[in-house]
Parts: C-alpha cells; structure tokens; sequence
C-alpha cells in the first residue's frame, strides 16, 4: 500500500488496554492499529488471545478502558450507547462468527434488514441479484433455520455489505465454507473493497484470506504486530 496521509486513515486505534470485568490482567494492552481507507487487513492470531474482541471494540461495543478508537473521524470510545448504534448502522457492516441472523425472517428480509433499519429505499430485485452473486438466489425466502453453516455464513456476508458500508468487521469470514465458496466470497470481498473502498478487517485463519489481504496482523502478547 502506499504511504498515505495522516487524514487518510479509515481506523486509528491508539495505546488501547481493555480487560473483562473480573479479569486479574488486561486481554489487550498498548494496543495500536492505523488502516488506510481501502485497506484489507487481515488480523491472525491463535484462539482466546483476543481478536473478536478487538473487533468488538471497533465497532463500539466493547469499551477500553485506557486508549482511542477513531473510525472515519469518528471517536468511537466517546459515542453514547443510542449515538453508537446510529453510528454502526450507517458507517459499519459487521460478520459476526454466530452470524446473528433473525430467525423469523427469510434470507431475503435478513440481508435488506440493514436498508430497512437505515430507512433506504431498495428494490427486491436488487438484493436477490446480490444474493445471486453469493450462490444464494435458491435460499432468498428460506428461514435460517433451513441454511447449511456456510449458506448462513454467506448471507451474514450478504447483509454486511448490502449497506455498502465504508467499514467492514468480519470475525473469521470464510470459517464454515469450502474452499470454491471461500475463493468466491473473497472474490466478492476484494470486489468491493476496490469498488467501493471498503475498509475491511477480517479475522481469519485462513491462508486464502491472509494471502490476499493487503495487509497482515498477528494479535499477540496483548497487541497487533505487522506482518510481512
Ligand atoms: N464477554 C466476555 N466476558 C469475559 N471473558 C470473555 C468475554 N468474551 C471473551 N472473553 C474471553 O476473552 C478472551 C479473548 O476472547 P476472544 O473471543 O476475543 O478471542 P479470539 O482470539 O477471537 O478467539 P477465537 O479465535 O477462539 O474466536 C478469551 O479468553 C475469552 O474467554
């Protein structure tokens, strides 16, 4: 990636410590990260050391207790709790590793549920074409209950990047795919990233995820080393 302007970053996380109530020491600690506008980073690291809470904080929904989180000019960590969910419908897709899909809803209102909430007009047509793109045309007025692990993984992707939002947050995205469905859902990720300039953080163990991101970072010891 080239050198880019201080204004240019999408994330800025700054001298981060977070703990869960009760913890005897911080999971995360002097926690730094800079993520261009555009950029696909992937974060690696081994289970437990931190890394959908990392995401978590991003998004505003875990809170520091020392250090700055700013998005897009945004200070996240200063948000109120009814500001923070504004703030994350418009500005924020997130892939949650339980996909968090309604239950009483088909695939087709899960995946417009974003546009809905943001009072966008849209047509049918245009989110069955999307679920199309994400071999998911067949399951639109499916109930989740009905999907595979990867057809719900796959329209968790769907109604992240419905909104198109500047930011992605995705916790281990293609975790329950197969490899051609893996391939495709990061053909469409790399898509939009160029497309759209999402800025794009993803957790991930896999080598297909790591390999194409722009960029790479290992969570370990409490914070984020750049990788190769
Ligand atoms: N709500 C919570 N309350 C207390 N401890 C928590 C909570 N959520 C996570 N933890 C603990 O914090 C640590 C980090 O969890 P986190 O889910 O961020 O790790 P991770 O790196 O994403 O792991 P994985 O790769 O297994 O998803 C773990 O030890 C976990 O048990």
């Amino acid at each position: 990636m080239p050198e880019a302007a201080e204004d240019s970053r999408a994330v800025r996380i700054q001298g981060v410590e977070f703990a869960y109530p009760g913890a005897d020491r911080p999971l995360l600690a002097g926690l730094d990260l800079a993520l261009e506008r555009g950029e696909l980073a992937a974060v690696l690291g081994p289970s437990g050391v931190g890394k959908s809470t990392l995401l978590n904080l991003v998004a505003g929904l875990a809170v520091p207790r020392a250090g700055r989180v700013e998005v897009l000019g945004t200070e996240v960590t200063g948000l109120n709790e009814s500001k923070a969910a504004r703030w994350r419908r418009g500005s924020l897709g997130f892939v949650f590793q339980q996909f968090h899909l309604l239950p009483y809803l088909t695939v087709s209102e899960n995946v417009a549920l974003p546009l809905a909430l943001n009072g966008q007009r849209w047509e049918e047509e245009a989110v069955r074409s999307f679920l199309e793109r994400l071999g998911l045309g067949e399951q639109a007025a499916s109930y989740p209950r009905h999907l595979s692990g990867g057809q719900a993984q796959r329209a968790a992707i769907a109604r992240a990047l419905i909104h198109r939002p500047p930011v992605l947050l995705a916790d281990e995205l293609t975790g329950n795919l197969d490899e051609e469905t893996a391939v495709a859902v990061m053909d469409l990720l790399v898509e939009a990233v160029e497309e759209l300039g999402t800025t794009t953080l993803v957790v991930t163990h896999a080598p297909e995820v790591a390999s194409r991101s722009h960029t790479r970072y290992r969570l370990s010891h409490h914070r984020l080393h750049r990788e190769p």
